[in-house]
């Protein structure tokens, strides 16, 4: 028999990060860079207004109050995205919307609730309206150097360093990353699991359920949380208790896997056709029983060659297949992403009442872990319970040569939802 962690460490011993690749920047969305980001320009790119009003010179509303207005000749509306823009000389304004270029000339910009907008009353006023031609402004206060610029470079400056090789993409990053016109970036790629469970029993949610049959749960499971671990999951429901469409829909998957988990038939059954599609010939999957419950029977190996695709079979039972992911699967998947967690955190807790656990097996039971530091199981302990499953938010672990812990005694618990 294996140790969880001997297992473990035969699961991970040959996964590395994925080769890297380019994406387009929301197919990056949850990856990680492979490059470091440097900027190849300014952002902003040029000189421009934070608000709509008219761009000026300082000089020429020193002085100027309500009573007392400058009045300046406007010589061009600069709307954002313009190019041709008018040169403001003394005396003189242009009519400027957020976001537009500033013009020669102009040194800051008068929002337009400090000037008449071009109204001719000498009162604020609260908007901009259509520009008239030969208009005139009066400005009522005076506009201090600078005022109401975003000035070239001020948010990033050529040669900044953006991004760390290693950065999670989120909403933030892929939007700085479109800011300074990447279209595309170098990732560590998400890993390409296919899930597939077997089972002749198994029916999919939503068809007549015959005698006997049960809906098909792990790979539903198993696909979500393939995902919730940063992969992308393709979900191969119930493949039948044979052999040889077994092989097959292997052989179909392969070409599309960085991984693949099958849930089902690797124990001792007489239909048990994971171990008999899997065991021997080619593939070199080992079948072998953990020192732990739930999750006794695994299988792990690689097939479709020696440079080919590892394959976990994880047991049928549902809370088997769940907790098999979370231990051995997971990680798989992070080493693959590159991600700096590996594992679950596991934190410890006080669990106030008693645990029984079989000799020489390391029991994860299902629990409900509270901030305050406590935790307590819910449901028992059989691995078919996938209503108390559902309501769990981490595994209590209880280790292999202990078998009972008393109410009230700290234990190691995986936290799931972390
Ligand atoms: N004589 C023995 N019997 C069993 C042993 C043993 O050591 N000796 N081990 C038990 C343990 S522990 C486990 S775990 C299971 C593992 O069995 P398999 O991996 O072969 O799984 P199945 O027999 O195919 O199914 C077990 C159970 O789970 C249900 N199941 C399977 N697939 C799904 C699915 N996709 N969705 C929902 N439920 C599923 C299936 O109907 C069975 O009830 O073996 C024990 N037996
Ligand atoms: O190992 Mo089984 O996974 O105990 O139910």
């Amino acid at each position: 028999m294996w140790t969880v962690d001997e297992h473990l460490a035969d699961v991970l011993s040959g996964v590395t990060v994925l080769p890297a690749i380019d994406l387009q920047l929301l197919d990056a969305q949850g990856c990680r860079l492979d490059e470091d980001v440097v900027a190849t320009g300014d952002l902003p790119p040029f000189d421009n207004s934070s608000m709509d009003g008219y761009a000026v010179r300082t000089a020429d509303t020193a002085g100027a109050t309500g009573e007392y207005p400058s009045v300046l000749a406007v010589v061009g509306d600069i709307a954002a995205g313009a190019g041709d823009l008018p040169k403001v000389g003394p005396g003189q304004a242009a009519r400027i919307m957020t976001g537009a270029p500033m013009p020669p000339g102009a040194e800051a910009v008068a929002p337009v609730e400090w000037t008449d907008g071009g109204t001719g009353t000498g009162h604020p006023a609260e908007a901009m309206t259509a520009p008239v031609a030969d208009e005139e402004v009066r400005v009522l206060r005076p506009v201090p150097a600078g005022a109401h610029i975003r000035r070239r470079g001020s948010d990033i400056a050529t040669g900044d360093r953006l991004l760390d090789a290693g950065t999670l993409l989120g909403p933030t990053q892929l939007g700085l990353l479109a800011a300074v016109g990447r279209g595309s970036v170098r990732v560590r790629p998400r890993p390409r699991v296919v899930v597939l469970s077997t089972g002749s029993e198994l029916v999919q949610p939503g068809e007549p359920v015959g005698p006997g049959q049960i809906c098909d749960s792990n790979s539903f499971t198993l696909t979500a949380a393939a995902r919730d671990a940063g992969a992308i999951a393709y979900r191969v429901g119930g493949v039948p208790d044979d052999a040889a469409v077994l092989r097959a829909v292997l052989e179909d998957q392969l070409g599309r896997a960085d991984l693949i988990v099958t849930s089902g038939g690797v124990s001792v059954g007489a239909y048990d056709v994971v171990k008999e599609a899997l065991q021997g010939g080619e593939g070199s999957v080992d079948f072998r029983k953990l020192r732990m419950q739930p999750g006794k029977p695994q299988g792990f190996g690689m097939i479709g060659g020696p440079a080919g695709v590892p394959l976990l079979a994880l047991p049928g039972n549902p809370v088997s297949s769940y907790i098999s992911f979370e231990l051995f699967v997971r990680p798989v998947i992070r080493t693959m992403l590159g991600a700096p967690d590996v594992h679950r955190p596991v934190v410890r807790a006080v669990c106030p009442v008693e645990l029984r656990s079989p000799a020489g097996r390391r029991q994860f039971l299902r629990g409900r872990y509270t901030p305050d530091g406590r935790v307590e199981p819910v449901g028992g302990e059989g691995s078919h319970l996938v209503g108390a499953l559902a309501r769990a938010n981490c595994l209590i672990t209880v280790p292999e040569e202990v078998t009972a812990l008393a109410a009230g005694t700290e234990v190691d618990v995986v936290l799931l939802t972390a």
